[in-house]
């Protein structure tokens, strides 16, 4: 090994957050190495929001087309995944090759090095046989993983996590899904709207337990719609393979059986051999512990999935624009969390931000809320089928402004940056209940929600 080089800034993994972190920081002249064992772009255009979305996208063009029926006439729709596969593989992700990302990361003056980073000493960061010495500083953003638990039988079956589904070309006929998270929910619509027969396994009492159960049973319901098999508060506890296909044996005693089976039980951060501790970065924990700065330590940063504040593209990115200020020096404000936004992309969509009725009650806030079915709206009546949804928002009332809102329906993640706004702005909810709403749009029902609240 060589002398170490000295340059500015290291960022270890240019997912989302680092190659937006690394790129911004050689665009203002510093001398940065960005290092990526993967693809550069991390796993939200590989394997993660575009791919999946693009999957969405389809099937619900499949649903709508089958929709004509009762609105416009007749229509034959017959499913295809090939032009899926194909978009995926040509616009989305290069057949998933990342020279167009490498190449836009040096164009602003970044220097790639391909390979799995370790840091051994602070500031200093090796991979293969070159050892950087960063004069202001490390930023780590190498993501998550996706969650594999020691269920009996499972280890070394061929079964799909997010990156193997999204690959897939040709559908199985049947398929079962362990979670039922966003991961879970979205793969399950959009397989079962291409005819596979999904089955669903959610050990909490329902999908999408995080978000608001208005949310969920709007979800559910689709997925039933969708011919998805839904088992909640069950456990997979056993998997048998037998070259043919998978049985999973549930806690309940009871098996469900797939030709596929796909695994979506969460992310975890893979800190184990970062070498984080070399830098005084405590690794023990499930992610690195940041503060407002993004500071893990001294002239430490983390940002993205890895500070376990939120596993979302817009958390990460949020979150490098922190980091890129106070490397820079240019002030600004740290981060805020009470308007963190979040979408589960299912038709009908789910978007909420901030806090859900339980999490706003378990901080002890005097809360009241405000609960509206969307079909019920001027504009859900106009729209038909499809128009299920809701709209529920949090307020604490001693304050008088919301802390949280849930928008599910057709365009719930549109209708959402309404009720972000609020939420981030503090704006009080005596404003809101007397603002103006256009006619008939989606986004109307949230004032019913805002008077339910009375
Ligand atoms: C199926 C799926 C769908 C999703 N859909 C959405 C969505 O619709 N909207 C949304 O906001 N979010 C979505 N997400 C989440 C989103 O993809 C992540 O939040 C985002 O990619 C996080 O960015 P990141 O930079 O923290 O990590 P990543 O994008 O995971 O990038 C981390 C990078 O670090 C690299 N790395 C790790 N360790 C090392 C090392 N030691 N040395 C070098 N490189 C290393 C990895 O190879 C990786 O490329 C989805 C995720 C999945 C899995
Ligand atoms: N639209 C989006 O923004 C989007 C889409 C997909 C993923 N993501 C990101 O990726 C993250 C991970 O998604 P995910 O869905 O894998 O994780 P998740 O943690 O959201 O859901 C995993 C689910 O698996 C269940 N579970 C755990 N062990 C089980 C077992 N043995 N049997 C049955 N169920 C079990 C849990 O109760 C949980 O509901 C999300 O939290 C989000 O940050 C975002």
């Amino acid at each position: 090994m060589g002398q170490p080089e000295q340059v500015d800034v290291v960022v270890v993994g240019l997912g989302v957050g680092g190659e937006e972190a690394g790129g911004r920081l050689a665009a203002a002249g510093l001398s940065v190495v960005g290092i990526e064992s993967r693809l550069v772009g991390g796993e939200c255009p590989y394997y993660g929001c575009i791919p999946t979305k693009m999957m969405i996208r389809a099937g619900n063009a499949l649903v709508e087309a089958r929709r004509v029926a009762q609105l416009a006439g007749r229509s034959t729709v017959t499913a295809d995944w090939a032009p899926v596969a194909k978009r995926i593989r040509e616009e989305a992700t290069d057949t998933w090759n990342d020279k167009v990302a490498v190449d836009r990361f040096t164009g602003k003056g970044g220097r790639f090095e391909r390979g799995r980073a370790q840091i051994v000493g602070p500031g200093r960061v090796r991979v293969g046989s070159t050892e950087f010495v960063a004069r202001r500083g490390i930023v780590v953003a190498t993501g998550t993983a996706p969650v594999v638990p020691p269920i009996e039988g499972l280890a070394g079956t061929p079964f799909w996590t997010n990156r193997e589904a999204i690959e897939v070309e040709q559908l199985p006929p049947s398929l079962v899904i362990l979670g039922g998270g966003a991961i879970g929910v979205e793969f399950a619509q959009v397989f079962a709207r291409f005819g596979v027969q999904v089955t669903l396994v959610e050990g909490a009492d329902r999908v999408l337990a995080a978000e608001e159960p208005e949310a969920s049973e709007v979800v559910a319901t689709a997925l039933r719609a969708d011919n998805v098999e839904i088992h909640t508060g069950v456990r997979a506890e056993r998997v048998r393979y037998d070259g043919a296909g998978f049985v999973v044996g549930l806690s309940d005693g009871s098996e469900v059986s797939g030709v596929k089976l796909l695994v979506a039980l969460g992310r975890r951060a893979e800190l184990g051999e970062l070498g984080l501790e070399e830098a005084g970065v405590d690794a023990s924990g499930r992610f690195i512990e940041v503060d407002d700065r993004l500071r893990a330590g001294e002239n430490v940063w983390a940002i993205g999935d890895v500070t376990g504040k939120g596993g979302f593209t817009h958390m990460a990115m949020y979150q490098a624009d922190i980091v890129v200020r106070d490397i820079l020096g240019q002030g600004g404000p740290g981060a805020d969390y009470r308007a963190l936004p979040r979408v589960t992309f299912t038709d009908p969509e789910v978007g909420a931000v901030g806090l859900t009725e339980r999490q706003a009650r378990d901080r002890g806030l005097n809360v009241r809320v405000g609960v509206t079915d969307v079909s019920a709206s001027s504009r859900g009546y106009i729209h038909g089928p499809g128009n299920a949804g809701v709209i529920k928002v949090v307020e604490d009332v001693d304050r008088g402004v919301l802390v949280g809102a849930t928008s599910a329906g057709v365009t719930g993640g549109e209708v959402l940056s309404g009720l972000a706004v609020a939420v981030h702005g503090e704006v009080p909810v005596q404003r809101l209940r007397h603002m103006i709403y256009a006619y008939p749009t989606f986004h109307r029902a949230i004032h019913e929600a805002v008077k339910a609240l009375d």
